[in-house]
């Protein structure tokens, strides 16, 4: 199987706190991996490392067998969704200005069309960004993170503001997204429901890695879904 990501000791401290311990773990070709893990567990810390927007850290990270720090070229086979798209509320920018934002050669408008009704969003392609919904700006963002066919899609899930319909076709894109275009992906979220039933990995963070597997067997194990629960818990608290 091919290796796509191959992360090994993987180590980032803050100057107060220490948000990754010695995290390995490796994603293969065609992986549907879902990161779980309370608030501050590090999965932000975890996608800035593997986008190489933080370079202050220990340890080895591969992309496509290649250490990330000889070169860059990985990049491009990767479409991140951020948790949070910065934008103005009343940037005048369009949904398929944003989805064009993404794309790094010339325009290609064939293949706007092509994404902009695979993410349900034609119909609204002329509408102002800031006025849509989070669910369906969700979608836009993930327009332009595919407009450039890459082979990993990195998603860092908003937990709030999106409507269970919007949650229900998010989840049923990125599940064909998976499977039909065979587009790993790497997805942060706190929903352990969805989790369980989109992916086929998961590995459950908080600052050291607690899990890594097949979700399988994680979800069967009602012992190990309850040590890391608690475990999470005590985290949660010790930090509010
Ligand atoms: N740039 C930074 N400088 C200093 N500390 C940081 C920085 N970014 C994150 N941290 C700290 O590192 C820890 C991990 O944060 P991180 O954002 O990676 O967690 P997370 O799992 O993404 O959380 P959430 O689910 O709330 O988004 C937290 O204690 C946070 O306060």
């Amino acid at each position: 199987m091919l290796k796509i990501v191959e992360i090994e000791n993987l180590t980032v401290q803050y100057p107060d706190v220490k948000a990754l311990d010695d995290v390995s773990f490796e994603v293969n070709q065609g992986d549907f991996l879902g990161i779980i893990g309370p608030n501050g567990a590090g999965k932000s810390t975890l996608f800035d490392v593997m986008l190489g927007l933080n370079t202050k850290y220990k340890g080895t990270i591969k992309f496509f067998g290649e250490d990330i720090k000889k070169s860059k070229e990985y990049l491009k086979e990767i479409g991140y969704v951020p948790q949070k798209p910065i934008f103005e509320k009343n940037f005048p920018v369009t949904v398929i200005d944003v989805v064009r934002m993404g794309l790094r050669n010339e325009t290609d408008e064939n293949k706007i069309d092509e994404v902009l009704q695979q993410l349900w969003i034609h119909e609204l392609r002329n509408r102002r960004i800031g006025d849509l919904s989070e669910g369906q700006q969700q979608r836009v963002f993930i327009a332009k993170a595919l407009i450039t066919n890459p082979k990993i899609l990195i998603l860092d899930e908003p937990v709030t503001g999106i409507d269970q319909q919007n949650i229900d076709l998010f989840y049923s894109i990125l599940r064909e997204l998976n499977s039909k275009r065979k587009i790993t992906i790497i997805w942060s979220s706190h929903d352990l429901d969805a989790v369980n039933q989109l992916a086929n990995h998961v590995a459950c963070l908080n600052r050291t890695l607690f899990f890594h597997g097949e979700s399988e067997k994680f979800f069967s194990n009602d012992e190990l879904i309850k040590q890391y629960s608690e475990a999470s818990m005590q985290e949660h608290m010790h930090h509010h």
